[in-house]
């Protein structure tokens, strides 16, 4: 594991951005894993901003996200399959037919999820995922639990992640109760990982996922197993780590 510290959320946004460049200069047909939330829109960013300056090429480039919420369609501005085409695709010259999110308007969760797996599959394998982490160690929607689900699963949402991403909706309401994630299995099957986080408020789920016990009570305690693992952090979410890790 390697830890890159950033100054600020920008700072750890470049990083993240470089890292996420690298891997796409180095193989233009790579397959990237990608992710949603409030933390990885700064790194989106300044790929785009490369992007402009001519310096990143997506046409080659396949990408397959880590979850979406079930019962929302693509046009629905709080949709992650709306996010991703807000925050990067609709700007870069990616080929929109190999962007992939799963099927929210999916009913039969048991069809969503195989044919996501599949989906995975053909892709010939991630490359580099990049991942956020909720507050409770959650990764993709692979929310604290009794065991690892392997593959692509509809989970029931916890209380604290719908709390959490209210913040997006007008109401606690509103917020879907389900959703659809690729599992720890899918996650650890990329070649690299990537994992960004920022804020104190996601602390102490760092220090328990990177140096905490291996469990499913924290899923992104199971990154301590992956043999190419990086962390972009600023010094508030590494804040427990620098006083526990001397
Ligand atoms: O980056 P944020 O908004 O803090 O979210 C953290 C995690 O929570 C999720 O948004 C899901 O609740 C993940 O997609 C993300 O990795």
């Amino acid at each position: 594991m390697i830890i890159y510290t950033g100054k600020d959320y920008q700072d750890v946004s470049r990083k993240a951005a470089n890292i996420m460049s690298a891997q796409i200069i180095m193989k233009p047909d790579a397959v990237l894993g990608l992710a949603t939330g409030s933390t990885p829109v700064g790194m989106y960013t300044q790929l785009l901003e490369w992007y402009k300056k001519g310096d990143l090429d997506f046409s080659r480039v396949t990408s397959v996200n880590l979850d979406e919420y079930k019962g929302l369609s693509g046009d629905n501005d709080q949709s992650y399959r709306y996010f991703m085409d807000q925050n990067l695709f609709n700007h870069v010259n990616i080929d929109k037919a190999r962007t992939f999110v799963p099927d929210g308007l999916e009913e039969d969760s048991d069809k969503a999820c195989a044919q996501y797996n599949e989906i995975i599959r053909q892709t010939g394998g991630v490359d580099m995922q990049l991942l956020g982490i909720g507050g409770n160690g959650h990764i993709g929607f692979n929310e604290p639990g009794d065991a690892f689900e392997k593959e692509t699963h509809c989970v029931d949402l916890t209380e604290s992640t719908i709390r959490a991403n209210s913040r997006f909706f007008e109401s606690m309401d509103e917020v879907p109760k389900q959703a659809y994630t690729m599992g720890i299995g899918n996650i650890m099957a990329a070649k690299k990982i990537l994992l960004v986080a920022t804020g104190t408020s996601k602390a102490e789920a760092l220090y328990n996922s990177l140096y905490g016990p291996i469990t499913p009570k924290v899923p992104a305690s199971i990154l301590q197993l992956h043999p190419d693992l990086t962390v972009v952090a600023d010094e508030d979410a590494l804040s427990m780590i620098r006083e526990k890790i001397k």
